[in-house]
């Protein structure tokens, strides 16, 4: 039975990217990736599904003389965004996007699965795909539900992001951190609606909320190293009805960015007294919820990424470039805490757009040689005599 072809993989990555679904939402997906698997006909392929999150997909290849298994993590959620690209294949799902380019993740992924489907690996391989990356933190639950013990325990662990500032094609990393922790800002500031006429006989949450938004700038200006960085971005603010009633309550949500967890963590503090700050300067209730599940930074392990880099720069068909940290997070972070591995960017060369926007296109050419170098790499990983 053949890998795919070019023409197939993009086929499948059209498919994919007209039925994109939210975080743990990913039921169709799931079946598409069983329907592709199963078409491989491939007798040391086993599935497995986790009850406790049911949209993740597990699947090992046994292999021929193992001496470890390795694990290959794709993400299989979508944002909800609203697709403006006016591609032929765009978004069927009305508000939802493969914005983050998870499509071409999912791809890639099922192009080295079909290579070692039909060419038995020496080590077992697992694949993960992993449902809830872009919220909801996947692939922590997935760990907490237990399903990577036994048979289906990796001894390293491998993934990739897409990167449309990069050339197509291209893989990029670096040793040691090479993406952020993060932590999502979820806040309700609750005062007292009223007539716009008569602010004295309300309490207004804009107003406090305002407030907040202002006052958070200060962490990464005035409380963090600025050698080391940090974000705070508010990516919504949702509040009043009208321009003539005084707002009762406002929501706003966003995230908090830092390489080093006690960079993080500091934040979190930070952000918790201005909030409680502005509840007592201006009234009104707070409540906020701060969740870091499984954003932790992503650390490139030091054996398993020095092995990669050596392969990936060494490697006659890999166009490899080493890049600095960037302040995107992913919940592979916390998988990298449980076991030793790698991510990568993968180049897909839309300059113009950044991930998560709307108009996001990455380029189809960047497929194929994302699947050889990681079949490349893994094979001779399998090859290599050290753990
Ligand atoms: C690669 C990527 O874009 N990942 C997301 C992860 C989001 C984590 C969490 N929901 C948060 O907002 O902090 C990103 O936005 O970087």
């Amino acid at each position: 039975m053949p890998a795919l072809t070019e023409s197939e993989l993009i086929q499948i990555r059209r498919h994919l990217h007209q039925i994109p679904e939210l975080a743990l939402h990913e039921t169709q997906t799931q079946a598409y990736l069983e329907q592709v698997i199963n078409a491989l006909n491939c007798p040391w392929l086993t599935i497995k599904h986790v009850p406790a999150v049911p949209t993740a997909l597990l699947v090992r290849l046994q292999g021929t003389a193992p001496r470890r298994t390795i694990g290959y993590r794709t993400d299989i959620d979508a944002l909800p965004v609203t697709e403006e690209t006016g591609l032929p294949f765009a978004s069927q799902h009305a508000g939802v996007m493969h914005a983050c380019g998870h499509d071409i993740h999912m791809t890639v992924a099922l192009g080295v699965l079909a290579h070692f489907a039909s060419v038995q690996p020496r080590d077992n391989l697992l694949f993960f795909f992993q449902p809830a990356e872009e919220a909801e933190y996947g692939g922590k639950r997935v760990f907490d539900a237990g399903a990577f013990t036994g048979d289906w325990r990796p001894d390293e662990f491998y993934g990739l992001h897409d990167d449309p500032q990069l050339p197509a094609g291209q893989i990029a990393t670096r040793m040691g951190t090479l993406f952020a922790g993060t932590t999502e800002i979820h806040v309700t500031f609750t005062g007292k609606s009223g007539h716009a006429a008569f602010p004295q006989k309300a309490n207004d949450a804009i107003v406090a909320a305002a407030a907040f938004v202002m006052q958070v700038q200060t962490i990464v200006a005035r409380n963090v190293d600025p050698v080391r960085g940090g974000v705070v971005t508010l990516g919504t603010f949702h509040a009043g009805t009208i321009g003539n009633v005084i707002a009762g309550s406002a929501h706003l949500d966003g995230t908090i960015r830092a390489f080093r967890q006690s960079d993080i963590e500091m934040m979190q503090q930070r952000v918790r007294r201005i909030a409680e700050g502005v509840g007592a300067t201006y009234d009104v209730q707070v409540a906020l919820k701060l969740i870091q599940g499984g954003y932790m930074p992503v650390e490139n392990a030091p054996a398993q990424t020095e092995v990669l880099i050596d392969y990936m720069t060494q490697a006659p068909d890999v166009d490899f470039a080493l890049v600095p940290p960037a302040m995107t997070g992913e919940d592979f972070g916390f998988l990298l805490q449980q076991f030793p591995g790698t991510m990568v960017w993968l180049g897909v060369g839309d300059p113009a757009h950044s991930l998560h926007s709307a108009q996001l296109n990455p380029d189809e050419a960047a497929l194929m040689p994302g699947v050889k170098a990681w079949v490349g790499f893994l094979t001779a990983r399998m090859e290599a005599t050290h753990v």
